[in-house]
């Protein structure tokens, strides 16, 4: 091991998602109905591949750190309330059975180290997968180190068969030092083009899933789900005389980012690329290796809605470390230091650093021409 600060908890975190994402992955195979014909299309049986999944990928993320790390906090999307009532028994049968599993897979599918399996060599207890669930609600602030989780990002994407993350961060006094963020649906080279959503062939891709990795000073870092041979990765370098051949990315769902607002900054900077609309923190990843260049995440309405640090804290390191600035719609750093939320920030900008002020400065324009420049 590297003797690089926090090069354990780079280890762990990677280790950790990986299970995470091999357990979304299975999930989604096991729950949605799928044929195998040509162009056939992926369709869900219901909606609980997302809550089993959700759980199981929070029980072995929070198990994975409490193993290695028993004092950190960790402030994660889910709880365990839910899956505690006695009608959820059959979820949360399959929670256990799930997260036990992926506990149990070998080092060759999880390579980051953690073989040991501090855990133990027995299946984990119902009542030991629920604590561990709850141990990420915890509810954050700016002293000690805690981890954020989101077990999966981009919930309608992964019932789409779209892109969705397994996002992990540790924050030490409300800085993010490390990120690690699970793409089981992206391609590792982005030349060959996202999967087609819902198509049953395209998610058998062998090229898909990627890791990202970084850590504070340390640069970004991309590997494959299932082998630990790095590259790094770096943002496209733009200045104000190429800001206009950029492209933009933006969530898919007009609900978490004003599609309209976004598309009015694109035209004050002269970008003539339509948005490419992606859902969950895999909008970073592509960012930081210079798939896209900005990611624009205008709020909607009155901005009231505070974003949730498990969203963004993965993102806002890969994208700082790979040559990019994240801030909110104003330019004002994000602030992870306030509890489970982004309170004193909003919406979300991330660019070049070479053109984050002048993406800023046509921000401000188009929130000022809608009556919005209070935001
Ligand atoms: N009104 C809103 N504005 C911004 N983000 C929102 C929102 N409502 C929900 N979200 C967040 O948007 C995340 C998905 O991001 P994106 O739209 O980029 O795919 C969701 O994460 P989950 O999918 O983990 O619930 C959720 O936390
Ligand atoms: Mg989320």
């Amino acid at each position: 091991m590297s003797s690089a600060p926090y090069a354990l908890e780079r280890a762990v975190a990677i280790s950790a998602v990986a299970r995470a994402s091999s357990v979304t992955a299975r999930v989604f195979r096991l729950l949605v109905t799928k044929s195998s014909a040509a162009g056939a299309t992926v369709t869900k049986s219901d909606a609980s591949p997302v809550t089993v999944g959700d759980y199981a990928a929070q029980a072995v993320v929070n198990i994975v750190l409490g193993a290695h790390f028993p004092d950190d906090k960790i402030v994660g999307e889910e709880d365990a309330a839910e899956l505690r009532k006695p009608e959820s028994a059959a979820l949360r049968e399959q929670v256990v059975q799930l997260a036990n599993e992926a506990l149990s897979g070998s080092e060759q599918e999880c390579p980051a180290q953690d073989s040991a399996n501090k855990w133990g060599a027995e299946p984990l207890s119902e009542e030991k997968i629920l604590a561990a669930i709850d141990r990420g609600n915890h509810e954050g602030g700016a002293t000690g180190r805690m981890w954020a989780l989101d077990p999966i990002d981009g919930t309608k994407g992964f019932l789409r068969g779209g892109q969705y993350a397994v996002c992990l961060a540790l924050l030490v006094d409300g800085k993010v030092q490390v990120g690690a963020m699970g793409c089981p649906n992206l391609p590792l080279d982005p030349k060959d083009g996202l999967p087609k959503e819902g198509d049953a062939q395209s998610m058998d891709r062998k090229d898909l899933g990627a890791i990202f990795v970084a850590v504070k000073g340390q640069g970004a870092r991309q590997r494959p789900m299932s082998s630990d041979k790095e590259e790094p990765i770096q943002m496209r370098a733009l200045n104000a005389d190429s800001l206009n051949t950029a492209s933009f990315c933006e969530s898919v769902e007009a609900g978490h980012s004003s599609h309209g607002t976004n598309k009015r900054i694109a035209e004050l900077l002269n970008i003539s690329a339509p948005s490419v609309r992606m859902d969950s923190q895999a909008k970073y990843a592509s960012v930081a290796r210079g798939d896209g260049d900005v990611y624009l995440r205008l709020p909607v309405g009155d901005g009231s809605y505070q974003e949730k640090i498990w969203d963004h804290a993965s993102g806002y390191l890969l994208v700082h470390e790979a040559g990019g600035i994240v801030s909110d719609c104003r330019g004002r750093d994000l602030d992870f230091g306030q509890g489970r939320t982004l309170r004193n920030n909003r919406g979300v900008i991330a660019a070049p650093k070479d053109v984050h002020a002048e993406v800023i400065r046509a921000v401000g324009k188009a929130l000022q021409e809608e009556g919005r420049g209070n935001l």
